[in-house]
């Protein structure tokens, strides 16, 4: 049996897609007519062991090895953790589910912190639901008595034409930290973004961004709310060569164009707190 098997469908007014509770990961989506939007990598493993390359994976309670650099699993345990799926909310008349909750519950186990436990209590909901849009909920509840600080993101893989060829508008302005050249310096996007090599940035900005897809001749809103940052990562073929999950030349049909709270962004929750982040994506052909 593999994470497929357990995957639920969605369709509202316009476009449709697929989830599963492994992860809480959006796999498919697409409005109506158009190509899948997102990307989900050929190699992906979906037996429940690794993370699935794909889609939209949930990263959470910390992002990468987390704020100090020693936390393991990469990206947080709730990626590879099986979500509880809510019952349905929608009407029962309606033609097709047009949304899905999921919630992960979280108690510390042990004291064992160098281990890379989360030693604090908190739960998670997200909630995934399209129209014409795909639009992704997730609120983080502190549960425990202290204040917990968290990093989050949603770790889109949008498919491309050729990622040579696409430009990101929105991130003009904004500091990032560059992960490739890793060297601690804040820089400063100048212009659209064009991908030219090995990325991986961490931007602190709250603005939507729009990705122009030329071959696909689209247009990808990516509309965010309570985000500070927004992530682009692309391997590029060198370090695409180290992920058992890619293909020699799988790198250039995708672009994760991430949004979250991460590093100097992350949520502090007093007791009782909760955060809601917000991700919507909508699809235009290109003027
Ligand atoms: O291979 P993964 O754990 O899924 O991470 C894939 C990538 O995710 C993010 O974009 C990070 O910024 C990158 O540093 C990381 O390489």
């Amino acid at each position: 049996m593999t994470i497929l098997d357990k995957r639920a469908s969605l369709a509202g007014p316009g476009s449709s897609g697929t989830v599963t509770p492994f992860g809480a990961q959006v796999m498919s989506w697409a409005p109506d007519g158009e190509a899948p939007v997102l990307w989900m990598s050929p190699r992906a493993v979906l037996d429940g062991s690794v993370p699935v390359r794909g889609g939209i994976p949930v990263c959470l309670p910390w992002f990468g090895t987390g704020p100090g650099g020693a936390m393991r699993p990469s990206h947080g345990f709730a990626r590879t953790t099986r979500w509880r799926m809510l019952d349905a909310e929608d009407a029962p008349e309606s033609p097709g589910l047009a949304s899905r909750s999921f919630r992960l519950d979280h108690a510390p186990v042990g004291e064992d912190v160098s281990a890379g436990l989360f030693p604090h209590r908190f739960h998670a909901l997200l909630r995934v639901s399209v129209t014409d849009e795909l639009v992704l909920s997730l609120t983080v509840v502190n549960d425990d008595d202290h204040a917990v600080r968290i990093e989050e993101a949603l770790h889109t893989y949008f498919a491309v034409g050729d990622v040579k060829d696409v430009t990101i508008d929105g991130l003009e302005g904004s500091d990032y930290l560059d992960a490739v050249r890793d060297d601690g310096r804040r820089r400063t996007q100048v212009g659209e973004l064009a991908l030219v090599g090995p990325t991986d940035r961490i931007y602190r900005s709250a603005a939507a961004l729009v990705l122009h897809d030329p071959r696909r001749r689209r247009a990808i809103t990516i509309d965010k709310d309570s985000s500070a940052s927004t992530i682009v990562w692309n391997p590029w073929a060198e370090g695409a060569a180290e992920l058992s999950d890619l293909g020699p030349h799988d790198w250039q049909d995708f672009v994760c164009v991430e949004v979250g709270n991460v590093r100097d962004d992350a949520v502090s929750l007093s007791p009782g707190e909760e955060h809601t982040l917000i991700l919507i994506l909508h699809v235009d052909p290109m003027a």
